[in-house]
């Protein structure tokens, strides 16, 4: 069996990672770059989930194909959960990678670090034509440092700590990634429901 799903992002690392995880499901994944005529969409919820659920039935419907749409971000403790539903455009709209972890590490500099603790968390929605749409979630528990290490996967991936590991997230292959990330969590309840749902 193949199938492809549309998946509502633009991000290039999310493409990436859910591709490598669901290609050997006979799944081809294909991002908003290769259907142009989709508007971007903007991100109002007041969570994950509400966020990733907009994002997939607002494809779905445009193109009349089924979507998949991974709404993701890092709550930090000290933070109040900051930036959570805001991570990508912590630093202002047309924020970097690199400049929303420069304003990152500017506000926990003072944090002592055993208060440094973060996860990242992961929302997926799928919508179908004439289907109501699923949802499910992941999380990755972890630490902000203060010094970035490692260049593998994207967003805040070299600032975000593994105690167990001593790596940063961006130190590990993405194959290692996808066996412990928020995303890699959400992904595997998706594909335990793919015949229901395909
Ligand atoms: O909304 P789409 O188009 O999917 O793409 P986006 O980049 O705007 O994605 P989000 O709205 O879900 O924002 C998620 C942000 O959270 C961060 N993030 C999410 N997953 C991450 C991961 O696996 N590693 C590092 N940072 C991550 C990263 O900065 C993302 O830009
Ligand atoms: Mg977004």
């Amino acid at each position: 069996m193949s199938a492809i799903i549309v998946l509502a992002t633009r991000n290039k690392g999310k493409i990436e990672e859910l591709n490598g995880m669901l290609s050997e499901h006979g799944i081809v994944v294909k991002g908003l770059d290769d259907y142009p005529e989709c508007p971007e969409i903007e991100e109002d919820g007041e969570t994950f989930e509400q966020n990733a659920i907009k994002k997939a039935e607002t494809v779905s419907k445009l193109l009349g194909l089924p979507a998949l749409a991974d709404d993701s971000g890092l709550e930090v403790d000290a933070l109040d959960g900051q930036p959570g539903v805001y991570s990508a455009r912590f630093a202002g709209l047309n924020a970097t990678d690199r400049d929303n972890i420069e304003k990152l590490i500017a506000l926990m500099s003072a944090t002592p670090v055993d208060a440094r603790q973060a996860r990242f968390r992961c929302a997926l929605a799928f919508a179908a034509p004439g289907q109501r749409t699923w949802t499910c979630s992941g999380s990755c528990e972890g630490e902000i440092v203060l010094a970035p290490r490692g260049h593998e996967g994207f967003g805040y991936d070299p600032i975000f700590y593994l105690p167990e590991r001593d790596l940063t997230m961006a130190q590990l292959t993405e194959r290692e990634k996808n066996k412990i990330s928020h995303r890699g969590e959400a992904v595997r309840k998706f594909v335990t429901e793919l015949p229901r749902l395909l």
